[in-house]
C-alpha cells in the first residue's frame, strides 16, 4: 500500500460518497430511493473506509444483527458493502478493511460470529470465513407440475400488500427463526427496510405482494412475491418471482406452494432461497418440472471460539477436545474441550490431547449444522487424531433442519 492511503472509521457525512462508491464497485448507478433506504441501516461507527488523498477508495460495512444457529440466536457482525475502487485493486485494501472490521467486532466482546454473502467464493476463506450454508434455486414450469394434496379444512389463503400484514408476518418470521439456523433477526428498522419495495429493487417485476396461510390457530406461513405478465405465441407466459416463503407447518408450506404454482397466466415460478432440505421435490406431482441448483450462501467467521461453541446446541451428546488454528485471533487458537447436548454446552481450555484438529475456517463451515465434519475431513480440512471422534462430531454438529439464509444482506 502507498503512504497516501488512510484507513479510518466513517462518519455520517461520508454517507453519499460511500453509496456512490459501493454502486460503482458493483457496476451500478446510485438510485435515489434505494440510497435513502440504505441510509436507514447505515452504521457509520462500524463502517471502515480506505481513502486516497481524501477520496474513498475502499469500503467495508458491518450491520449489527443476530443470527439463528442450532438451538439459539447469536449476535453476529453482518459484513457487507465491501468494495475497492478498480484503480486500487490488488494492493491489500480489502485485507486492511477486513482486518479492521473483524478486529472491531472481536474487540466488542459481544459478537462471537461474523457472517457475509460473498460476491465471489474465492475471496473470504483467507480471512477465516468458512462456507456454512447452501441455497437451492428453483425454476418451476408451473404448467407441467402441481403441488399434490389438498388444503385441510379450516385452512385458507389471504392475499395482501406486504405493508398491510407486516405485524402478522413479523411474528411468524420470529417463530420460524427459532426453529431454523441461518436466519438474521429483523429488529426495529429491518422490516421497514426490507419491505419498503422501491422501484429500483423490482427489476421489471410488479410491486411486492404477500399471501398468508392461516388456520383456526392463526397465521402459519406466508410467501412474499412479485409477478410479471408475459405472452408467447402459444399464449400466456407470466412469471412469479418469490422473495421468501416461510412456514411453520407442513400444511402451510404445501398450501403456499400450491398457490404459487397455480396462479392463472403464470408459466414460470422462480425462487432462489430454498433450504437443501426443502420438501418441494417430494410435494410436486412431477419433480422433473423443478429445475433446481444449489450454490453456497452464508460464510461464517468465528470470532470467539469458546463463546460460539457454547452458544449453540448439539444434535447428540458430545465430549470432545478440538485443536483450533487461528492465525489472526490468538485467543481462539489452542485446545478446547466441548461438552454439550441438545440443552446445554460448556467449553473450557483443555490440557488433554486433541481428538480433532481444524482451522477456524472449517469450524465456521461446521457451525450452522449444514456442513458435515466428515465432508470437511474428506476435503483435508479436519484431522482426526482419536479414531471414532470424527463420526461423533459429525453427528453432534449436525442439526435436524438445514440452515437457510433467505435474505442477501
Ligand atoms: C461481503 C461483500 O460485500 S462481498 C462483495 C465484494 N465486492 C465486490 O465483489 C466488488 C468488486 N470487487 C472489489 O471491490 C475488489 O476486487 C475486492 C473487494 C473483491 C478485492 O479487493 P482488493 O483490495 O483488490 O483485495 P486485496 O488486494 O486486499 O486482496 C487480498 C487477497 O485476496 C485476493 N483476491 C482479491 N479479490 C479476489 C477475487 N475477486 N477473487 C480471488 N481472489 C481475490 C487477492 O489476490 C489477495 O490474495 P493474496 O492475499 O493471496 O495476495
Amino acid at each position: 500500500m502507498t503512504n497516501d492511503l488512510v484507513l479510518r472509521t466513517a462518519t455520517d457525512d461520508d454517507y453519499a460518497e460511500i453509496e456512490a462508491h459501493i454502486n460503482r464497485a458493483f457496476l451500478d448507478d446510485v438510485d435515489e430511493d434505494t440510497a435513502d433506504l440504505n441510509r436507514m441501516i447505515f452504521e457509520p461507527g462500524r463502517t471502515q473506509l480506505m481513502t486516497d488523498a481524501g477520496q474513498i477508495v475502499g469500503t467495508g460495512l458491518v450491520l449489527t444483527r443476530d443470527l439463528s444457529v442450532p438451538g439459539g440466536v447469536v449476535p453476529t457482525a453482518h459484513v457487507t458493502g465491501v468494495g475497492v475502487a478498480s484503480t486500487h485493486r490488488r494492493r491489500g485494501v480489502l485485507t486492511a478493511l477486513m482486518n479492521a472490521m473483524l478486529t472491531e467486532a472481536h474487540d466488542r466482546g459481544t459478537e462471537p460470529l461474523a457472517a457475509l454473502w460473498a460476491s465471489e467464493g474465492a475471496i473470504y476463506g483467507r480471512y477465516g470465513y468458512g462456507l456454512a450454508s447452501w441455497r437451492v434455486s428453483y425454476e418451476i414450469a408451473s404448467g407441467e407440475t402441481s403441488v399434490g394434496g389438498t388444503t385441510p379444512e379450516g385452512g385458507r389463503l389471504r392475499q395482501s400488500a406486504t405493508s398491510d400484514v407486516l405485524d402478522e408476518i413479523k411474528a411468524l418470521y420470529d417463530r420460524v427463526l427459532a426453529q431454523r439456523p441461518g436466519l438474521s433477526t429483523r429488529q426495529g428498522k429491518w422490516w421497514e427496510y426490507l419491505t419498503a419495495d422501491p422501484k429500483g429493487w423490482r427489476r421489471g417485476m410488479s410491486a411486492e405482494r404477500t399471501v398468508l396461510y392461516e388456520d383456526d390457530g392463526g397465521v402459519r406461513g406466508y410467501a412474499r412475491f412479485r409477478t410479471k405478465p408475459g405472452w408467447s405465441k402459444s399464449g400466456p407466459d407470466g412469471e412469479i418471482r418469490v422473495t421468501e416463503v416461510l412456514a411453520e407447518t407442513p400444511d402451510a408450506h404445501a398450501a403456499l406452494w400450491r398457490f404459487l404454482t397455480s396462479v392463472d397466466l403464470v408459466r414460470t415460478v422462480k425462487y432462489t432461497h430454498g433450504p437443501v432440505d426443502d420438501p418441494m421435490p417430494h410435494l410436486v406431482t412431477n419433480p422433473d418440472a423443478l429445475v433446481g441448483s444449489a450454490a453456497g450462501s452464508l460464510w461464517v467467521r468465528i470470532l470467539d471460539v469458546p463463546g460460539a461453541l457454547a452458544a449453540r446446541r448439539y444434535a447428540a451428546p458430545v465430549d470432545v477436545v478440538l485443536e483450533v488454528i487461528d492465525s489472526t485471533f490468538s485467543g481462539n487458537a489452542g485446545r478446547w474441550r466441548l461438552v454439550g447436548d441438545d440443552a446445554k454446552a460448556d467449553v473450557t481450555p483443555a490440557d488433554a490431547d486433541a481428538d480433532l484438529a481444524l482451522d477456524v475456517r472449517a469450524l465456521g463451515s461446521l457451525y450452522l449444522g449444514g456442513v458435515s465434519a466428515g465432508t470437511l475431513a474428506a476435503a483435508g480440512l479436519i484431522t482426526e487424531r482419536t479414531p471414532g471422534s470424527l463420526a461423533r462430531v459429525s453427528t453432534a454438529f449436525g442439526w435436524h433442519r438445514a440452515p437457510v439464509t433467505v435474505e442477501i444482506f
